[in-house]
């Protein structure tokens, strides 16, 4: 079942005079696990920041559940879609549980007390990024990686239908890496549905149940990662001559001698 849609969308930035995006066509279906590739400054941010509707299309419009963005209210939207973004700064001492709570206000409201539900979904996301015992701790005093664990905890414990992840893998070590991708691998296979973008096409490959590439604003390839994530392909779209090794299940790249 699809739950976010969008057809001929476009955008230019307010100051720009060029589409950063243009005629994206797309269908996301819940129980996708898509992963969405391009080179730095392709448009993936300004796309995943359209479907949340934090940004609003010049050309076109985004659908969840069959319904313009522009009829929904943002905390119905939150109820619906959780979003990570590519960078947090964290600016106030709140603690690492109270930062997690702050994902149940599209149910508790922000002065609201939490029921029990929304309890026991703060302590569920706290115990899969392994914050449990760092829930005291003002998120100030964290390290980037476990700051980065704290906002993909509060996205777990919004409990959405869809949750859009901008790069989640940056400054997590290589086992919350390799964890984060089973857990959200395992959130699709739950039913919702889960967008990242990325920028390790290795990791797509083996988890991902769908892959796009942007390409110059406009999507250049979607499809299943074994047809997606080629060789061929990724040498065109990142510049470098790359030959491909399929072993159990997993895709390895080798940059070619040739270049430097
Ligand atoms: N606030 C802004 N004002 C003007 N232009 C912007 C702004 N934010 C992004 N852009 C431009 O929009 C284009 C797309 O940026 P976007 O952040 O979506 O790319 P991206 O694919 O996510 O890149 P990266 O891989 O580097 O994160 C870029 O050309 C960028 O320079």
């Amino acid at each position: 079942m699809t739950l976010l849609s969008c057809r001929n969308l476009g955008f230019c930035q307010p100051r720009g005079n060029a589409f950063v995006l243009q005629g994206i066509d797309l269908s996301l279906e819940k129980g996708e696990l898509v992963g969405l590739l391009g080179l730095n400054g392709a448009g993936k941010s300004t796309l995943l920041r359209l479907l949340m509707g934090f940004l609003t299309s010049s050309v076109g419009d985004v659908f969840l559940e069959g319904r313009s963005l522009r009829e929904w209210s943002a905390s119905a939207i939150a109820r619906h879609l959780a979003y990570v973004p590519q960078s947090h700064v964290a600016t106030f001492p709140y603690t690492v549980r109270r930062m997690v709570e702050l994902g149940r206000v599209p149910y508790s409201g922000l002065t609201g007390r939490l029921a029990p539900e929304d309890r026991m979904a703060v302590d569920a996301a706290l115990e899969r990024m392994g914050l449990s015992g760092l829930a005291d701790r003002p998120v100030t005093e964290l390290s980037g990686g476990e700051r980065q664990r704290v906002v993909l905890a509060r996205a777990i414990a919004q409990d959405a239908q869809g949750l859009l992840l901008d790069e989640p893998m940056t400054g997590l070590d290589y086992g919350y890496q390799l964890r984060l991708m089973a857990l959200l691998a395992d959130l699709a296979r739950e039913g919702r549905l889960v967008m990242l973008t990325s920028h390790r096409p290795e990791e797509l490959y083996v988890q991902a149940s769908r892959v796009l590439v942007l390409d110059h604003g406009r999507i250049d390839a979607d499809g299943p990662p074994q047809d997606v994530v080629t060789a061929q392909r990724m040498s065109a779209l990142y510049g470098v001559s790359l030959a491909q090794t399929d072993h159990a299940g997993n895709r390895f790249f080798h940059h070619g001698r040739d270049e430097k």
